[in-house]
């Protein structure tokens, strides 16, 4: 199966030095990706858009909230097929990724991945959010200075489930669709319970000609 975007310049304009490493990813994902449950039927031709960069729009907003940080640290809560998660570690090889999945057969799908992209940036934890979450609050995990994520669940319930990951002055960056702001609303009070401060939607760029994504930011007092 071909993908829309195949030999387009955007890959390289975007994705730079990980292409190579993303053109493995890419190759297993249209082989294996969809008899495996990762994406859906219909993504199969557009696997660069759908997943691959759309993914790799979260990592200015990383770099960003890393660039005074001593550990570069990330987690990807629910990281599924490895969005955005995988995607970012190949594109930032000077941070750490922890992807944080329960399901053992992702599990197994993530470390193949790994492994395949020669991703030494990489843990896999199998485990729920707040598994971790506790770990963290009995001073057995570091905090994260980012914890990414898209698609696990509404504003609501991602407030307590990544929010207590971050360090002081960490960041959310959780890619969202368009009921991003109104998400934001209805989540107002768990934010603030959990300690997030400065909630905010910004528009992310996925590529040249390609409709940009909505990333929400929140900051961590
Ligand atoms: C709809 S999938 C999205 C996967 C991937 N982030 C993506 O965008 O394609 C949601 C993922 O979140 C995981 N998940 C659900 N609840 C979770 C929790 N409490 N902590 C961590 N991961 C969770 C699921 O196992 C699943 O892999």
């Amino acid at each position: 199966m071909t993908d829309v975007l195949d030999h387009s310049p955007v890959l390289a304009e975007v994705l730079g030095d990980a292409l190579p490493v993303l053109e493995r990813f890419h190759a297993k994902l249209a082989e294996e990706g969809e008899p495996r449950g990762l994406i859906g039927p219909r993504d199969v031709d557009i696997i660069w858009e759908r997943h691959i960069l759309n993914s790799a729009a979260v990592v200015p907003f990383i770099q960003s909230a890393t660039r005074d940080a001593k550990f570069k640290t990330v987690a990807d809560v629910g990281s599924g097929g490895g969005f955005p998660g995988l995607v970012a570690a190949a594109c930032l090889p000077d941070h750490q990724f922890t992807l944080i999945e329960p399901m053992e057969r992702r599990v197994e799908w993530l470390q193949e991945c790994a492994d395949l992209m020669e991703l030494d940036n990489v843990t896999i934890e199998r485990n729920r959010s707040d598994a971790v979450i506790a770990q963290v609050r009995k001073l057995a995990v570091h905090p994260f200075a980012v914890v990414t994520c898209r698609a696990v669940a509404p504003m609501t319930k991602l407030a307590g489930w990544t929010l207590p990951l971050l360090k002081p002055a960490g960041r959310l960056v959780a890619l969202k669709g368009r009921s991003a702001q109104a998400e934001l609303v209805k989540a107002e009070k768990e934010i603030t319970r959990f300690g997030g401060r400065r909630p905010r939607v910004v528009e992310a760029a996925v590529g040249p000609d390609l409709e940009p994504t909505h990333v929400v930011l929140i900051d961590k007092r």
